[in-house]
């Protein structure tokens, strides 16, 4: 789980010679489907940015997926939600239409205020960064989110943006100006959620009862008792032995990595790393998160005890039911953006489904195989959907080499500030036509993706304080 990049900021980190040399399937996918540089005069002096050509990717809202023969459509259930699998990747599921666009005006309320601050989260690439302006503000809340959201909100209000009488769409100018104001809020590319997930040794934070000296007196990092420890999962190193084996040294991943954040890690920035078990430290996965995931995973354990018999050698393993989420990303994708090929191998329960969703612009994700000599099958994600990695398909390398900028725009109703506003007022009985107006220019100019993991197999979670059952 890499944080989602630019291809601005990558370009400052020269790509080796190794990543130049990495022709895998993967690769050449990946480089078919960036955003493509188009000549805008005869003299290729001046280039625009387009989407790639959609015509061999699948894209499940277009009617003719159905017809695909690479994918399946299970069942349609309650709620219109279609429910897919893909051919050779067994436990890879799509959900069509899993969130109403109400559903996705607040979800992409939450994932841009709360679950990018306390108690949800005590890191984001803006707290690590020390981009934010909290911080210079006095902002109490550690992470300065909070600020970051009601600066945007403030400047808005102040320049007058929030009102207007359109509803369809923004003129032009209007467009330019929200743009500007939500330019610290583009800089927010990740947050992490409940268990602190550590992107320099690609670990989850986990607290043990002996103290570990050496690791203690690391200025600012673990408290008493605390210490960084590999959770068991049995592909902990896999992604590393591969990139060494192939002469590729983690090449997509370091680099995307680090180009995010240059030398990072919460110790050495000095921030306090967190203990991993929710709830008693206060660090936790909103239970709504679970419990929507836990619905998605119903959901398709009951299109699979439909599945036509002809495909049933196709069908993933019984799906649990007592699914438990213990971390999970927010990933912010502005235009331009872009998230390399990695497999998500860090938590010790890679036998548990992944759950995740889009919100916003489109993309095309390349669900991959068990490394990158596998030819991925490049999807269209939309606005509302959600997508599962379970059984095989846990494992199976992926990456989203684009944001659809022009072709696979979010549900009208999103690009409607009046709409998004009623939405808001419903929740919180006043009007909030700032934030409608945020909100709505937000989603029509960028993605997010928020997705839910269990980090720790039962046996490492019996016995462990605060741990659901
Ligand atoms: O943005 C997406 O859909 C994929 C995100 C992802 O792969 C991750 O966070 O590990
Ligand atoms: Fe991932």
């Amino acid at each position: 789980m890499p944080p989602p990049t630019c291809s601005k900021e990558a370009n400052r980190y020269k790509v080796s010679h190794l990543e130049e040399r990495d022709d895998t399937a993967y690769r050449r996918a990946e480089k078919q489907y960036r955003r493509q540089r188009v000549p805008v005069n005869k003299r290729r002096t001046r280039f625009v940015r387009r989407d790639p050509d959609l015509a061999h990717a699948i894209d499940f809202a277009k009617r003719g997926s159905r017809m695909d023969q690479r994918v399946l459509l299970l069942e349609t259930v309650k709620g219109g939600r279609e429910i897919y699998s893909v051919r050779d990747r067994p436990g890879f599921y799509y959900i069509r239409g899993a969130l109403t666009w109400q559903a996705q005006v607040r979800w992409a309320r939450r994932c841009l205020t709360e679950f990018s601050r306390s108690p949800f989260t005590n890191i984001t690439n803006h707290t690590r960064l020390a981009l934010c302006p909290a911080r210079d503000m006095g902002c109490p809340d550690q992470s300065g989110q909070e600020a970051l959201w009601d600066a945007a909100v403030r400047r808005v209000e102040s320049e007058g943006l929030e009102g207007g009488d359109e509803e369809d769409g923004e003129e032009k100018r209007t467009a330019q100006a929200l743009q500007q104001a939500l330019q610290d809020l583009y800089a927010l590319r990740w947050a992490n959620l409940g268990a602190n997930y550590i992107w320099t040794t690609r670990k989850y934070a986990v607290p043990v009862k002996e103290a570990v000296k050496e690791e203690t007196g690391r200025g600012g990092g673990l408290r008493e008792g605390e210490t960084v420890r590999d959770t068991g999962g049995p592909h902990a190193t896999k992604r590393d032995e591969e990139g060494d084996a192939q002469g590729t040294p983690s090449s997509v991943h370091s680099r995307v990595r680090n180009s995010h954040e240059g030398k990072v890690g919460a110790e050495e920035v000095g921030l306090p790393e967190r203990a991993a078990f929710p709830p008693s430290d206060g660090l936790s996965v909103p239970q709504a998160l679970t419990d929507l995931a836990r619905e998605v995973l119903d959901d398709i354990a009951h299109a699979e005890s439909h599945r036509p018999c002809a495909s049933k050698g196709e069908q993933a393993f019984p799906l649990p039911m007592n699914f438990c989420g213990e971390a999970g990303i927010v990933n912010y994708y502005p235009p331009e953006s872009s998230m390399g090929g990695h497999v998500d191998d860090a938590e010790g329960a890679t036998s548990v489904p992944l759950v995740s969703f889009s919100l916003g612009l489109g993309c095309i994700f390349l669900l991959g195989g068990k490394d990158k000599k596998v030819a991925p099958v490049p999807l269209v994600f939309r606005s509302g959907d959600c997508m599962v990695m379970a059984g095989e398909a846990r494992l199976a390398f992926h990456g989203v080499p684009c944001i659809l900028e022009e072709s696979a725009g979010p549900d009208p109703a999103l690009g409607q500030w009046t709409r998004v506003a009623a939405v808001l007022r419903e929740d919180d009985g006043a009007s909030r036509a700032a934030e409608a107006r945020m909100l709505s220019h937000y989603l029509t100019s960028s993605r997010l993706n928020f997705n839910v993991r269990q980090v720790w197999r039962r046996e490492l979670c019996e016995g462990a304080e605060g741990l659901r059952p």
